[in-house]
């Protein structure tokens, strides 16, 4: 079967004199929980722990995966582990979930059409995330996406990730754009937070992980229910239906 290009008329108008957009990646382009929840379990399985549901794991991320062992390690103790046990904990985490941090995982629906379209349309994009640097591009390789950003940075690239506006000002300056025609596209409210620190405008997806708050609490400037939403009108292509 013949496969048609989708042509788009004009910007989504929120990004209207818009030069730059930073995506989040973790609950906005790809619903990354189920491979997270089966290396925190793996994690505290092989610590002689018991292991959380997929459920509780959805809630602890967000901030970085030194945090997501420490939240399961806190849980599964009812009491703050220790600092050796952190550490265990996170290097058993690392190598778990770098043995298979793509088997369970999904792209969200319209994250490669809405890349695609808005990549044509000139605009520069980066990926700003939490996650370690190093799970980055085998991630968006994996999915076909890593060509679509100038600029990938982790939770572990700088000295300060999301809340803090560091990893969006450097991308900014990085990239030669002003903060004020860069945009921050996200599913928490750690991108919301760094969003609006750096000066970006903020657009928030419902559909990722943000602690089990609507993410409207944060009042982004805009919530969106896809990323396809950030296309204007498809315009036909002639002769198609
Ligand atoms: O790794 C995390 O905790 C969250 O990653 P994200 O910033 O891509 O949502
Ligand atoms: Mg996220």
């Amino acid at each position: 079967m013949q496969v048609h290009p989708i042509h788009y008329s004009e910007r989504h108008a929120a990004l209207q004199g818009k030069r730059l957009i930073a995506f989040d990646l973790d609950g906005t382009l790809i619903d990354s929980v189920p491979d997270l929840a089966a290396a925190v379990a793996s994690t505290l399985n092989e610590l002689g722990l018991s292991a959380p549901s997929e459920m509780e794991v959805r809630n602890w991320v967000g901030n970085g995966a030194p945090v997501l062992v420490e939240r399961a390690l806190t849980w599964a103790l009812k009491a703050a582990p220790e600092p050796a046990l952190l550490q265990r904990g996170y290097d058993v985490f690392m190598e778990h979930y770098g043995a298979a941090p793509n088997s369970l995982t999904t792209l969200y629906p319209g994250v490669t059409q809405a890349l695609q379209a808005l990549h044509q349309q000139g605009l520069t994009l980066v990926l700003i995330t939490n996650k370690p640097e190093r799970f980055i591009e085998p991630l968006l390789r994996h999915f076909g996406l890593l060509d679509y950003f100038t600029l990938c940075i982790g939770g572990d690239s700088l000295p300060e990730k999301k809340p803090h506006p560091l990893p969006l000002l450097h991308a900014a300056r990085h990239c030669q754009v002003p903060p004020e025609a860069c945009v921050m596209v996200g599913d928490s409210r750690h991108d919301i937070a760094a969003g609006k620190a750096a000066g970006f405008t903020t657009l928030a997806l419902p559909y990722g992980y943000n602690h089990g708050e609507p993410i409207e609490s944060s009042h982004p400037d805009l919530v969106l229910s896809s990323l396809t939403e950030l296309l204007a009108t498809p315009l036909k292509t002639p002769g198609i239906d």
